[in-house]
């Protein structure tokens, strides 16, 4: 079966993207979101979400008819699941989101159809995804049950795009695909080669699961070794970054960066997928999900020596000092806050801090709830009025900051850029 209609529920970072590379592609698009203002903004056009280029596909699909948003499901050819998977209390995944969306869709379904469960989700959810999808709908037959012969093909085919680079890596970058089946796989490869430069590399539904959560979990592990190594060199009198720059040298050693701690939703929440299943065995998945967690907190203990050291120098108390935050994103040049190291080093600084707390983050025009008890400010004041400087985000514009303007300043650098 052609795919004439597809429909993308949940129009998010990774929906959203999604569904205007079909609809570029000159396919019917219904993208379907729970979220009124979502829906709302997309039919005009316009997008709610921050990601270069996707303005301008997501206007010229709307505009041409390609592309509508429903708050509704829809009957469709193809269904592409991207809805969030966040992790619950004790690290465990929250697959109530998956299970709606699933839901939402099982009255509209046709004999014929391709389902896709993109959402980053434990490892066995694809085959959860079909049981929720077979309960729903016992008039029509399922791969666990028909195999290749099913009416309906079911497959996880993970995103793994870099926020940022989205609508360049959603069509470059290869695809996992892991059908069900055969057939379902074949399919999800047909569905995607519509817009897809990269290759579709085919595997089956738990091989995929693991897959997203592996690449994210390698990450995870490599930039905790990193950590692990700031903290040793700290003690050590060690710089780091010179360090790493040199045993990086070495044909065979490829050391990623430290800094606050790890943020965003995905690498600081993925791995937590695999520890929650597989508590015995992933100890080295689940350790580096604690260096890298716990860098925040021996980031504040550095900020409280520095400002213990500035109270000695100066004479003066603490309430009459200010501590200026440079950026607060979960990584440099986005305006993403999310799992963000920076705003929890930021609130946990203005919490204990008795004296002004500055924030300066130039993708941002007004302070989240969280940091009401600070101020938001421009480089240059923040470094004329702040005693101490803590360097959070390297966004490329303090990057640039002049060497003359931190010489000889009271400096807590998490990322190596200023010293
Ligand atoms: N953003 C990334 O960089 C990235 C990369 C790879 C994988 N992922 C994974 O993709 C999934 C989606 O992430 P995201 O960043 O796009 O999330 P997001 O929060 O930006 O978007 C999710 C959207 O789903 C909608 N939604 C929730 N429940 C719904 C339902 N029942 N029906 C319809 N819509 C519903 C929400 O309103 C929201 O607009 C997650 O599993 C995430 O881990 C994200
Ligand atoms: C395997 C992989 O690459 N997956 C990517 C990742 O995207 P991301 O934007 O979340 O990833 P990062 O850029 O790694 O940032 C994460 C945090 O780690 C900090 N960091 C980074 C490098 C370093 O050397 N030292 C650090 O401290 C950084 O500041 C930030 O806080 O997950 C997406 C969703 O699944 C994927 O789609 C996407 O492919």
């Amino acid at each position: 079966m052609n795919f004439s209609t597809i429909s993308v529920i949940g129009l998010g970072y990774i929906g959203l993207p999604t569904a205007a590379a079909f609809a570029s592609r000159q396919k019917q698009v219904i993208g379907v979101d729970i979220n009124a203002h979502a829906v709302d903004t997309i039919n005009r056009g316009e997008i709610h979400i921050v990601e270069p280029e996707l303005d301008l596909v997501v206007k010229q699909a709307v505009q041409e008819g390609y592309l509508r948003a429903s708050e509704v499901p829809v009957e469709a050819d193809a269904y592409l699941i991207a809805v969030p998977t966040p992790f619950q209390d004790a690290h465990a995944p929250d697959m109530r989101f998956v299970r709606a969306a699933t839901e939402s869709i099982a009255p509209v379904l046709k004999k014929g159809a391709l389902v896709i469960l993109e959402s980053t989700s434990p490892v066995g959810s694809t085959e959860q995804m079909a049981q929720w999808l077979a309960a729903l709908r016992p008039d029509l037959t399922f791969p666990q049950q028909a195999g290749d012969k099913a009416d309906v093909n079911i497959a996880y085919c993970p995103e793994r795009v870099l926020p940022g680079q989205v609508m360049v890596e959603l069509i470059k970058n290869d695809r996992v695909i892991g059908g069900m089946t055969p057939t379902c796989s074949t399919r999800a490869s047909a569905l995607y080669n519509i817009f897809l430069e990269g290759e579709c590399v085919v595997t089956n539904a738990r091989t995929a699961e693991m897959c997203k959560l592996t690449e994210n979990s390698f990450r995870d592990v490599n930039i905790a070794f990193a950590n692990e190594l700031s903290l040793i060199c700290a003690e050590q009198d060690i710089n780091v970054w010179e360090l790493i720059r040199l045993a990086n040298r070495h044909p065979r050693v490829n050391i990623l960066q430290p800094g606050p701690g790890v943020g965003g939703h995905c690498i600081a929440v993925d791995p937590w997928f695999i520890v929650s299943q597989n508590p015995q065995q992933a100890r080295l998945i689940r350790t580096a999900r604690e260096v890298n967690d716990y860098k925040p907190h021996w980031v504040i203990e550095r900020v409280k020596a520095t400002l213990a050291d500035c109270l000695v120098e100066s004479g003066r108390k603490a309430s009459e000092l200010t501590i200026a935050c440079f950026g607060l994103a979960f990584k440099p040049n986005i305006d993403d806050l999310r799992e963000s190291p920076a705003m929890e080093i930021t609130r946990l600084i203005a919490e204990w801090h008795s004296g002004t707390t500055l924030v300066v983050e130039p993708n941002i025009h007004q302070l989240p709830a969280s940091l009401a008890h600070c101020q938001l400010t421009e480089t240059q004041d923040a470094l004329k009025h702040a005693d101490i400087l803590v360097m959070l985000v390297d966004h490329a514009p303090f990057c640039a900051i002049a060497p003359e303007a931190i010489k000889q300043r009271w400096v807590v650098d998490t990322k190596g850029v200023w010293r």
